[in-house]
């Protein structure tokens, strides 16, 4: 569905080098590996924030980068990090602004597109927020929003970089999970980027271990999550034991 090939960019100082990997139609992959490893360059890079040094992102055997922005808004959403605008627009504007890319430019958000955005705010357990200001809401509320947001256009692939971050464990647990949902029952592919192993595990079809701009190892999650390959991406000391199907990955420490 989706494919990598061959995916390099340099910001000068850093570079990322011939990133290779696939993803099909419902899977999730996740870009996993330490502080500063290129993760979101990658994601980024994908989405076409940022310009890769040659064609090398392919959806549905489409050179994705080649389409127009329309084209491009349908087939893929982004979510990034944090998002904050300067003006406190409700949630419900927020999620249409999703649209954009379909309206010409002085053309107004009709109500058919109004009611897209709610039905997203309520895939979301969001609808009844829907006017309150975007700008007083919780980080997990807020990330909520922003993947309801990148939703409205109905996109095939979602990428969303570090969609856990700043959020306790209850909603990470919730956002992971409702990103699965929408993969086992949307069809949507998933790209993400996260720090945990553990919620890399039990979430992910696929993990690319990211190691100083490049893959160092890329498969089912099964297949990657091994020790020796975890100490050398994060070169530390790992353990890791088999639960229920899954893998939990663990420190060796010295200290407990
Ligand atoms: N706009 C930029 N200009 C120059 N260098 C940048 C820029 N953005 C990021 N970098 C550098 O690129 C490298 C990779 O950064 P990136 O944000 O992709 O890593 P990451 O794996 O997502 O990190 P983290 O897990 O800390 O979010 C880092 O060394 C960073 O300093």
């Amino acid at each position: 569905m989706l494919k990598v090939k061959g995916l390099s960019f340099s910001y000068g100082d850093f570079s990322v080098e011939n990133v290779c990997f696939e993803v099909k139609e419902g899977e999730i992959l996740t870009l996993l590996g330490p502080n500063g490893s290129g993760k979101t360059t990658i994601l980024k890079n994908v989405y076409g924030l940022l310009k890769p040094k040659k064609k090398c992102v392919f959806i549905d055997g489409r050179d994705f980068h080649s389409l127009s922005l329309k084209e491009r808004a349908k087939l893929a959403g982004y979510v990034p990090q944090s998002h904050y605008p300067p003006f406190p627009y409700t949630v419900l504007d927020v999620v249409v602004m999703g649209l954009a890319s379909q309206l010409s430019v002085f053309e107004s958000p009709k109500d058919e597109h109004y009611e897209k955005a709610l039905e997203k705010l309520r895939l979301l357990g969001m609808e009844s927020f829907k006017d309150r200001p975007y700008t007083q809401l919780s980080g997990g509320q807020l990330q909520l929003v922003l993947i309801a947001r990148a939703l409205v256009q109905e996109p095939k692939v979602l990428l969303l970089d570090e969609p856990t971050a700043h959020l306790d464990f209850k909603n990470q647990v919730k956002i992971l999970g409702i990103i699965k949902k929408l993969a086992r029952e949307e069809r949507i592919t998933a790209i993400l980027t996260l720090h945990d192993p553990n919620l890399a595990s039990i979430y992910s079809d696929k993990i690319a271990l990211v190691k100083e701009g490049r893959i160092r190892a890329v498969g089912e999650s099964s297949e990657i999550l091994r020790e020796e390959i975890l100490e050398e991406v994060y070169g530390v000391p790992i353990h890791i034991l088999e639960f229920n199907g899954f893998r939990v990955i663990m420190p060796k420490t010295e200290v407990v």
